[in-house]
């Protein structure tokens, strides 16, 4: 691709390019910072290669068109690639065991699946409710990233595996979990362009990466053993589908290699990027008490004074303001922070940009998300921009935390379900007090997430969430 005529950051260097400023610990936040600046399009030469970043709506809505342009596994998710190769995360758009793992799985997350998954949701997210009522107790702070991970680590191994991982029985994360990060970790820092002398420094924890892939891998195969040799209960869900279903027009089956690749690639897709909405969601809640307080009445209103509801399956889209507060939340930090797109054939972008057939870009969601020609005071966290109704007033691509066309996330309402629940049932059951002192810093590694953030939670008491209710109403009125 000619970048030649796209806006580029000062101070570029000869042979290393656009490296000043740049953190090889938060790539995401120091591009940020480097691009933010340039417009909706703009480029980065890193050590030969050119980064080119889309961040406006307009050229958003063209490369998100499935008709000129593809999935592309890029910078960002070799990593995971090297990891599980071509699942259905990370498969190339023609590669056969994507069209073939879509298909098996899509009905895992139909509407009607979810409503199978909800007491299991619900069970886990009591498990976090009776941790953290045992902090509350203690007067001791929780570290909400971590606990949040344990939850959603805890729902995906049960809903879609049958797995219990006993997060919350446990001070410390499950070794599944340790092994997966440290592994990802590795895998992050062996493709970057950057870090030739880290690379060397790593050289000596690949051992360790080995011993963690093998772990990650026993795991997984005694999962699928005891299903297949019949010693859990065989069920509809993710790894049912997968071990017992053919392709409806192929008939073809998914290969034992690659339903491993797929369970590893459901686990680390179907919590990091939830847990990181969740602990964002909250960080904001307790930055902006006049939306805590609305999303309160709503929990409030919906399930009364008593201290345990019992969230039915239908209550969960009537948490409107809940989720406006998760949506605005993946606004400002979306925690899956971008997508690469290819061309498919020659074409020109913007009627000025001329791209050759497989030439890519990224969509930097950060920066789309605040495109000042869609998002009045775009640094503003304002959930009422997700009123019902109010998407109808904005460009459709203007919006994209989950990703675009037939390659985004498969597991959105199952994301969108979970973390409802839980951060309603949590705003019904305390209040939630910040360290006064805490800035918001965020840690990087295949996804974003509050680093660092603690609270102190005190219980509330069934009359204050009448009261509640009762200000909110009165608040609404005025
Ligand atoms: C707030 C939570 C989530 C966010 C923000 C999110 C975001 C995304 C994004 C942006 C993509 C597209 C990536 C790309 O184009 O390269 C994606 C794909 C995917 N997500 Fe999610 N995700 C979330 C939760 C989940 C959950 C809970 C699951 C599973 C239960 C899941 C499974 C997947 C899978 C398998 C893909 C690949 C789909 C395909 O290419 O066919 N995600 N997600």
């Amino acid at each position: 691709m000619d970048t030649a005529a796209i806006p580029h950051p000062p101070h570029r260097l000869p042979l290393l390019g656009d490296v000043v400023g740049l953190s090889p610990r938060r790539p995401v936040q120091s591009s940020l910072r480097l691009v933010r600046d340039l417009g909706p399009i703009s480029v980065r030469r890193v050590l030969g290669t050119d980064i080119v970043t889309v961040g406006g709506a307009d050229l958003a809505a063209e490369v998100d068109d499935d008709r000129r342009f593809a999935k592309h596994v890029g910078l960002g998710l070799r990593p995971l690639r090297l990891v599980v190769g071509d699942a259905l995360f990370t498969a190339e758009d023609g590669e056969p065991n994507w069209r073939l793992a879509h298909d098996i799985l899509r009905p895992a997350f139909t509407r009607e699946a979810m409503r199978g998954y909800h007491a299991t949701m619900l069970d886990v997210a009591r498990e976090l409710l009776a941790s953290w009522d045992a902090a509350a107790r203690a007067g001791a702070e929780v570290d909400v990233a971590a606990d949040m991970t344990r939850l959603t680590m805890e729902t995906i191994g049960r809903t879609g595996f049958g797995h219990r991982f006993g997060s919350f029985e446990h001070d410390r994360p499950h070794p599944f979990v340790t092994a997966m990060t440290r592994v990802l970790r590795f895998a992050q820092l062996s493709v970057s362009p950057t870090l030739v002398s880290v690379r060397r420094l790593l050289a000596g924890s690949a051992r360790r990466n080995r011993a963690d892939m093998d772990l990650m891998n026993r795991l997984v195969d005694d999962v699928i053993d005891a299903r297949r040799r019949g010693e859990t209960p065989d069920r509809d869900d993710l790894l049912g589908l997968m071990l017992r279903t053919a392709h409806p027009g192929t008939g073809r089956t998914l290969d034992p290699v690659n339903i491993r690749r797929q369970v590893i690639t459901f686990m680390v897709a179907g919590h990091e990027t939830t847990s990181g909405a969740l602990s964002f969601a909250l960080y904001h809640l307790t930055r902006h008490p006049e939306a805590l307080a609305r999303a309160q009445a709503e929990v409030d209103a919906l399930w009364g004074q008593g201290d345990d509801p019992v969230p039915a399956f239908t209550d969960i889209p009537r948490l409107r303001y809940v989720r406006a507060v998760l949506d605005e939340a993946l606004r400002l930090w979306p925690t899956a922070p971008g997508y690469f797109r290819a061309a498919r054939e020659d074409t020109v972008l913007g009627g000025r940009y001329r791209l050759e057939r497989g030439d890519w870009v990224v969509v930097m969601l950060p920066l789309l998300h605040r495109d000042p020609a869609v998002w009045p005071d775009p640094e503003r966290f304002d959930p009422d921009r997700f009123a019902p109704g109010a998407a109808r007033r904005r460009p459709a691509h203007a919006y994209r935390p989950f990703g675009t066309g037939q390659r985004a996330c498969i597991g959105r309402q199952f994301a969108l379900h979970e973390a409802v629940m839980a951060l309603g049932l949590v705003l019904h059951r305390y209040h939630p007090v910040p360290d006064p002192g805490y800035d918001l810093r965020i840690t990087e590694t295949l996804t974003l997430k509050p680093e660092g953030f603690r609270l102190t939670l005190t219980r509330r008491v069934p009359a204050e969430r009448s009261r509640d209710r009762v200000d909110a109403a009165e608040e609404a009125a005025r």
